[in-house]
């Protein structure tokens, strides 16, 4: 027999729009998935206003590097849930757009990167000996062998600007052909530089050292125009430049200048600030060779990439969860399922507090202690966040903008850990600060019995997160309780479990009641007016 969740699966589509050419067996886990009833729809080649018109039923929008996914494209996608970018680079997608909308954003970062670093091998010699030139000469029927004296590579040194995954990669390669490398990263260590071989340096000791430099950093505020005509300044004369990962890391009118200057002997270049760049200045110089943004065009990469894209789609529609996040934070399958159980939880004690308060949240504190405290607690933090936003956002906030929507309203988050717990396993408290209130509730998971709300307030209370409760504050006198339970009576509302707390005999007391029935504004009016009674607060979980 299918659940409910199997049948609602079963019966609504989920349409996945593949807007750029990707391989056909890379998708092959979308066309086999039979579980989730996906409509895939393959449309290439659109311009910005034909996407634009055919987003706003799409679920899942998947592209390479040829889409720009604009904001005006994720606004116009009504039910837009993930954009997957079959490559690793998602400067072609408008991240602050997507997260905002809570678009979870996937990508594939490992499926190119030994195509991408051998295209840059292959680059860095056919530069080295005017391989691309010397045939074109030879196709016009010119026996041209004076022109084409190139360079050896080995002993020379290579410069490399990021050691992420292709920058390794090419590191190793460059290790083959006998070049010393030198390198610079933000993280790159002096451990981890010995360990791959290489000679860690700044960017200018880089550029001042090296024979060829080749760049391997994401296209960021700070590594655009990375290499500018200061940097090579200070390079060697007759230095050999390779651009394989964004246009725009090197400022491209200042190589072009470093070139007619005989400064930098040539370049060989894959990728442009805008693209395609069919007529760009730098094709007119006899020192560049480009390729069209090749680097991941393989076979293997491209089904690689498709591959692992089409299976993080399939993954979110069955679990909610991602390997490959952009726009949150990555976490791996097993740290996952160490905080999953926590997420009802976290949840429910954001959506009670929001119910507790009337009045705009400016600070958020969340502590997290015993077993919790061991654990990457960021998506429980937006979970809880999640649950206090829902009232205004409703539907509209997840896991992947809660933390955007608090922060644009200008809340304060803080998160704190704790290994000690107070008697309890692990103890989730929430605190919310607003003008003039505070308030907190604290929960638990109890082994094998669910979560439970242990403290509201500061009072000791074991309330189940679930269905209508009612909040009440009174002050500890004989007959409270009772006046309670018999107005509820009189309005037909029947008590399915009560808690009672107090801070000292006498003092300010708290009752926490689960009801069978939603309580309307005149009913709690109804409670409110009653002798000893401060405040009472209906709250749905
Ligand atoms: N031409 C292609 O077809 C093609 C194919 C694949 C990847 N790429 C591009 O190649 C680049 C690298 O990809 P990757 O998979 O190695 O990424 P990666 O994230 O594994 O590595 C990027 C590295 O750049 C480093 N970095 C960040 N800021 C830096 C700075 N200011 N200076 C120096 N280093 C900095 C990071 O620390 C990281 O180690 C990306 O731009 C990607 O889009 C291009
Ligand atoms: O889609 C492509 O072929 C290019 C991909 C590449 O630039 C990347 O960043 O992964």
């Amino acid at each position: 027999m299918m659940t409910t969740q199997a049948v609602e699966r079963a019966t609504k589509a989920i349409t996945v729009f593949i807007a750029d050419p990707l391989s056909e067996d890379g998708i092959y886990p979308l066309i086999q998935e039979s579980e989730l009833n996906l409509n895939i729809i393959t449309d290439t080649g659109l311009t910005q206003s034909q996407l634009i018109e055919k987003i706003a039923n799409v679920d899942v929008l998947l592209v390479r590097s040829q889409t720009t996914v604009t904001r005006e494209v994720i606004e116009a996608a009504k039910n837009l849930k993930l954009i997957g970018r079959a490559g690793v680079g998602v400067d072609n997608i408008d991240l602050a757009a997507a997260t905002e909308h809570g678009i979870i954003v996937v990508n594939a970062p490992d499926g190119n990167t030994n195509s991408a670093a051998e295209h840059t091998i292959a680059m860095m010699t056919a530069l080295a000996r005017y391989i691309p030139q010397a045939f074109n000469t030879l196709k016009n029927g010119i026996w041209d062998r004076k022109s084409y004296v190139g360079v050896e590579l080995k002993h020379k040194v290579l410069g490399i600007i990021g050691m992420g995954r292709i920058g390794v990669e090419v590191a190793y390669r460059a290790k083959g052909q006998r070049m010393k490398v030198i390198a610079y990263d933000p993280f790159l260590s002096e451990e981890r530089a010995q360990e791959l071989g290489v000679t860690k340096g700044t960017v200018d000791e880089v550029c001042a050292a090296a024979d060829f430099i080749t760049v391997h950093t994401p296209l960021l505020p700070e590594t655009r125009n990375l290499i500018n005509k200061e940097r090579f300044a200070i390079m060697k004369d007759g230095v050999r430049i390779i651009n394989c990962a964004r246009g725009g890391i090197i400022n491209e009118d200042d190589l072009y200048d470093a070139i007619v200057a005989k400064k930098v002997a040539g370049a060989a270049l894959d990728v442009f600030i805008t693209e395609p760049a069919t007529d760009h200045p730098l094709l007119t110089l006899p020192e560049v060779i480009a390729t069209p943004h090749l680097g991941a065009s393989t076979i293997e990469a491209q089904e690689s990439v498709a591959v692992d894209v089409s299976n993080d789609i399939i993954k979110f529609f069955k679990t909610g969860t991602v390997t490959n996040p952009v726009n949150m934070p990555s976490i791996s399958k097993e740290k996952l399922a160490q905080i999953e159980p926590f997420f009802g939880l976290a949840e429910k004690l954001g959506q009670f507090l929001i119910q507790v308060t009337t009045e705009a949240v400016k600070e958020l504190n969340i502590s997290y202690a015993g077993d919790v405290a061991n654990f990457d607690v960021r998506p429980l933090t937006a979970n809880a966040i999640k649950g206090l936003l829902s009232t205004n956002h409703g539907t509209h906030v997840n896991n992947v903008n809660a933390r955007y929507l608090a922060e644009r309203i200008g809340m304060n988050i803080n998160e704190h850990k704790t290994t000690t717990a107070k008697g309890f396993t692990n103890l989730i408290t929430v605190e919310i600060k607003t003008a003039n209130e505070t308030h907190t509730v604290a929960g638990t998971l109890l082994n094998g019995l669910g979560a439970r709300i242990v403290k509201v307030e500061g009072f000791v209370v074991d309330v189940i997160p679930a269905g209508n409760l009612l909040y009440v504050k009174n002050t500890d006198k004989p007959g409270a309780i009772g006046r309670v339970a018999t107005k509820l009576a009189e309005k037909d509302i029947n008590i399915a479990t009560m808690q009672v707390g107090r801070d000292m005999v006498g003092g300010s007391a708290v009752m926490m009641l689960a009801i069978d029935n939603i309580v309307t504004a005149e009913d709690l009016q109804y409670v409110a007016q009653l002798e000893n009674i401060d405040e009472v607060k209906a709250i749905t979980l």
